[in-house]
């Protein structure tokens, strides 16, 4: 597709990549210092690259040396002001705006929040390749997952050439993806193409996983071949992990689509909210237990036994719900294992110190 038939003029301006009123109302204080808007493409330790009205800059993450006034660490997708270059020094990354949503994993590293790995996204695509068997604990995961960003999900369909009845596919992953739209796409046939254009809106992340057909729906959002694509290994119908882009790409037709490699394989963090929304249906029926603390395993009354009895609610749709539940009770213990080994790390840290300082005093005595 040549240049000419994009809408964006060249170079971007910060309004392609999502700046609107409330960005510049965030960035207002920030202006009258004089500093520059920007969004984090991507963030390293030390510097980040971020776009800006007047291209693509890096910019020096400061404050490592400085723990208490070291920021928390810019991600793809952040809004940030940079103050910018000198005659002696290149732009410095000033501060992070407040983010609006965020995609958010657990990790065993030492920060006990786990990692953001991609902020300010307002819709996340679920892919759900209609070529291997339906998977719906994966799509509840990604689904928990998307909810509890604060972004909109959507589920899409892919590879709908590769199935015998889309439709019915369709309604059955209705059934688990409650107050989310689930769209039919095909990238061989063109189907559900300029549906799915219509619906994302704004930032656009793709979750799914490999072989869902995320880069090739993101090169026809594109409308070109900028995200390598693979052809599925083997038999398995699994892709292998190609996709080596890591931008934020505005779209042709408007809307911004951020693509990270830390996306690919996520798992919940805390993700209470995300799971209750997720699981609506569930959530809803849960007011009629006898027990307002009920488990929904074995209690007495329990409405959600009741409709799984009924045959309302399937029963591999509650185990589901116990298991990321029990994932996620999980991921908040090892937080607050982390927590603890911290405090009293800093505890005895703190014991040392006063005893070197009691020792020093007794010799001066
Ligand atoms: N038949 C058919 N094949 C498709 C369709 N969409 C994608 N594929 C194929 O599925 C394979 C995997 O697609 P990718 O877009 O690379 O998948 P991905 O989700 O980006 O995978 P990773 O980069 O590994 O995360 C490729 O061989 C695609 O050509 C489709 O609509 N129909
Ligand atoms: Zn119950």
């Amino acid at each position: 597709m040549s240049q000419s038939t994009f809408r964006h003029a060249q170079p971007y301006s910060l309004a392609d990549y999502g700046w609107d009123e409330a960005c510049a109302h965030a960035f207002a204080p920030h202006r009258d210092a004089g500093l520059i808007p920007a969004r984090i493409v991507r963030a390293e330790r030390g510097s980040c690259e971020a776009v800006t009205d007047a291209g693509i800059l890096r910019a020096e993450i400061p404050g490592a040396a400085d723990q208490k006034n070291a920021l928390s660490p810019p991600c793809t997708g952040d809004w940030a002001a940079l103050r910018p270059a000198t005659t002696n020094h290149g732009p410095v990354l000033h501060a992070v705006l407040e983010r609006r949503t965020a995609l958010v994993r657990s990790t065993a590293s030492r920060t006990s929040r786990g990692q953001v790995l991609a902020a300010n996204i307002d819709t996340v695509a679920v892919t759900v390749s209609l070529g291997t068997p339906l998977k719906h604990g994966r799509t509840e995961r990604m689904l928990s997952l998307a909810w509890e960003s604060g972004a909109q999900p959507v589920v899409v369909l892919t590879k709908a050439d590769q199935c015998a009845d889309a439709q019915l596919a369709a309604a059955e992953v209705s059934e688990v993806a409650p107050g989310t739209d689930v769209l039919v796409t095909s990238a061989a046939t063109g189907l559900g193409l300029d549906t799915l254009t219509a619906v994302l809106n704004g930032t656009i992340v793709l979750l799914g996983p490999s072989g869902a057909g995320k880069s090739t729906l993101g090169n026809q959002l594109l409308g070109e071949d900028r995200l390598a694509t693979a052809a599925v290994r083997d038999v398995d119908g699994k892709g292998r992990h190609t996709t080596a882009w890591r931008e934020l790409i505005p779209l042709p037709g408007g809307g911004v689509l951020l693509d990270t490699p830390g996306l690919r394989a996520i798992g919940l963090h805390y993700a209470q909210d995300g799971l209750e929304q997720s699981f609506a249906e569930i959530d809803r029926l849960a007011q009629d237990c006898r027990f307002t603390d009920c488990a929904h395993v074995s209690e007495p009354g329990c409405a959600v036994l009741a409709a799984v009895e009924a045959g309302e609610i399937p029963q591999r749709r509650l185990d589901s719900y116990h298991q990321l539940l029990r994932e996620n009770a999980y991921a908040a213990s090892r937080t607050d294992a982390r927590l603890r080994t911290d405090r009293e790390a800093a505890k005895k840290d703190i014991t040392r110190h006063l005893r070197a300082t009691y020792q020093f005093r007794e010799r001066q005595l």
